[in-house]
């Protein structure tokens, strides 16, 4: 078994980020801010946004928590829209209330949009890029591949099979609902699974010498869990995301990629 480790890769891009960041602070007085608009009070939520803000604490940017009752979610983005001492605003999802999630999302002003979510959305979504970052890193070449994405999420599956399938790659989308799975996950030599299912993915659906990249973020007694079977990690042909360390913080990192570049728009006006 071959490591994806994009907590490696992560630490060179982290360290060009704090440079880019450096230089925001001292040549232009723009000191790039996150704010975080959260509507669940849950500890796997609340570890996922304390993650967001430790990683910021190390390249210099700011970030601020917005704990708030859903029913001032849209007046509370739309404040944060117009807050010129913020960068980039994420809603971190779930929303307490689902069905108000497209409305809050596309409540985000695209400049301001640093997951990517909405319709208008001018920045790459962050999984997406961490993914790509991820295999481009290890150099897995896609051109010319059967790219297998299991999972049609708005946060992973679907923004990733979008930026793929415009880059021109061979993409198929499936779900833990398609018929003969298996099958159809055997023809990929690529495979990236984002369905929440713990142990969907299971090694008699892997060809040999497939590469896996595992995005699945179940939790299990407060423990994170892979969409994944561990019958896969034990394949030595195999190239795989480890359990831990995977594409989880690459996805932290792209965020605050997408948070520069927003900052860095605004310090060219001034
Ligand atoms: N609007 C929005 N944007 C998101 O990007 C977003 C979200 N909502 N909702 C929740 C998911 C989940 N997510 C993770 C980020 C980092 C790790 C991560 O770094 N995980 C560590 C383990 C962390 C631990 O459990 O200690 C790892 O994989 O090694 C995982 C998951 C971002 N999300």
């Amino acid at each position: 078994m071959k490591i994806l480790s994009g907590i490696e890769l992560s630490g060179y891009i982290t360290e060009r980020q704090a440079r880019q960041i450096r230089q925001l602070r001292q040549e232009y007085k723009v000191f790039p801010k996150l704010a975080i608009v959260q509507t669940i009070d849950s500890l796997v939520i609340d570890r996922y946004v304390h993650l967001k803000q430790q990683y910021a604490k190390d390249i210099l940017a700011e970030v601020e928590v917005y704990k708030i009752d859903q029913a001032k979610l849209i007046d509370t983005i739309q404040r944060l829209n117009e807050d010129n001492a913020v960068h980039g605003i994420i809603v971190q999802l779930p929303l307490a209330d689902t069905s108000e999630t497209e409305q809050a999302v596309n409540a985000v002003i695209p400049a301001k949009d640093v997951d990517g979510l909405s319709e208008d959305a001018m920045l790459t979504p962050a999984t997406a890029m961490a993914i790509d970052w991820l295999l481009a890193g290890y150099n897995v070449e896609l051109k010319g591949k059967n790219i297998a994405i299991v999972g049609n999420g708005r946060l992973v599956g679907a923004p990733l099979a979008r930026l793929w399938a415009n880059a021109g790659l061979n993409v198929s989308v499936y779900d833990d609902t398609t018929e003969n799975l298996a099958n159809e996950i055997r023809k990929a030599q690529v495979i990236v699974t984002a369905t929440g299912v713990p142990g969907l993915i299971t090694s008699q659906m892997i060809q040999p010498g497939a590469v896996v990249v595992d995005a699945g973020t179940a939790s299990e007694n407060g423990k994170l869990i892979g969409d994944v079977a561990e019958d896969v990690r034990n394949r030595s042909d195999v190239t795989i995301t480890p359990k831990k360390g995977g594409v989880g913080p690459l996805t932290v990192t792209a965020l605050f990629d997408n948070l520069i570049q927003a900052a860095r728009s605004k310090a060219e006006e001034l």
